[in-house]
């Protein structure tokens, strides 16, 4: 029934790396964290740490990308029990979306019930400053529009329903707590919310393309996340997700600008203790399934 070309994983492959993860640490973690590019440092802030180098993990892929470390850290955040995920992947890395995707359902067979992720992104708003911190509010899924979804294959009603609903995508009360939370630190200076549009990389988007998204409705650019998000709302976890404006996408032919990864990891290494400190909080927050 479905092409000979899907490459997912079954429940029974996932469950195998979450039950091996599980042998091996005491913590039960009800938060999952994805850094982006440059902003691994929040795995640091995890106390008594058990780390797994993804090359040790059960069917977990290798980080390839420069500012992703290939760790999977457990431990607690101001006593909260979370994992980490220090680094992710992304298409362009030449796997295979389900493969992109497969921490999502591990961390749901840990028993996560909220995911925080975090990217690196360039902004196509005018508004927005290299430094910024955009809150996502929703997403346009290019490479969706063009059949490359990682729900695509045989569905797993395990996981979740064939037809996943993603207009309530972005949990609305967890952005209300990243912006309740970034105004009590003082970050209303750079805190923003927006549109986040995912394209397949890795060539940065040309002036014509950055015009054109901008146009479609989109805030902020990138290579990741939402196909993480859409896996980790197929199988009923919370999401919040924010992006980290590092560099401005041009958008004018006369500008000398261009877009290049040491930016990118250059501004996270410049926003890391802001956003630490922002996350760190909102967990604080989290209850296990409503907000104190
Ligand atoms: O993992 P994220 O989305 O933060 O990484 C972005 C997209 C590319 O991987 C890289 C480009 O600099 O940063
Ligand atoms: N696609 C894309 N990804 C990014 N990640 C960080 N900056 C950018 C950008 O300008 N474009």
């Amino acid at each position: 029934m479905f092409p000979e070309s899907h490459t997912g994983y079954s429940y029974e492959d996932c469950r195998a790396t979450a039950d091996w993860l599980l042998a091996q640490t005491a913590v039960r973690p009800v938060v999952g964290i994805v850094c982006g590019s440059g902003l691994g440092g929040l795995a640091d802030m995890l106390k008594d740490q058990v780390v797994f180098n993804y090359r040790d993990i059960p069917n977990f892929p290798q980080s390839t990308v420069h500012g992703h470390a290939g760790r999977l850290v457990f431990g607690t955040l101001k006593g909260r029990p979370c994992v980490c995920m220090q680094g992710r992947f992304h298409l362009y890395e030449g796997y295979p979306i389900q493969k992109i995707t497969l921490p999502m359902r591990i961390f749901k067979l840990l028993g996560v019930e909220t995911v925080i992720l975090t990217n690196a992104a360039g902004g196509l708003n005018q508004d927005f400053k290299v430094g910024d911190i955009m809150i996502i509010k929703d997403h346009l899924n290019m490479p969706g529009f063009a059949g490359n979804n990682p729900l695509i294959g045989p569905n797993d009603e395990r996981f979740g329903v064939r037809f996943p609903c993603m207009s309530d995508a972005y949990d609305r009360e967890l952005q209300q707590l990243a912006m309740d939370v970034g105004i009590e630190l003082g970050y209303g200076d750079f805190l923003r919310e927006g549109v986040y549009c995912v394209l397949g990389g890795p060539s940065f988007e040309t002036i014509a393309e950055c015009r054109m998204l901008h146009k479609l409705g989109a805030d902020a650019v990138g290579m990741s996340t939402v196909h993480e998000v859409i896996v980790a709302r197929h199988c009923g976890m919370r999401v919040f997700a924010l992006s980290l404006i590092t560099n401005r996408a041009v958008m004018d032919y006369d500008s000398e600008e261009k877009a290049n990864h040491e930016e990118v990891l250059e501004t996270g290494k410049q926003r890391a203790e802001q956003l630490e400190r922002m996350v760190s909080t909102m967990v604080t927050r989290i209850g296990h399934n409503n907000y104190s």
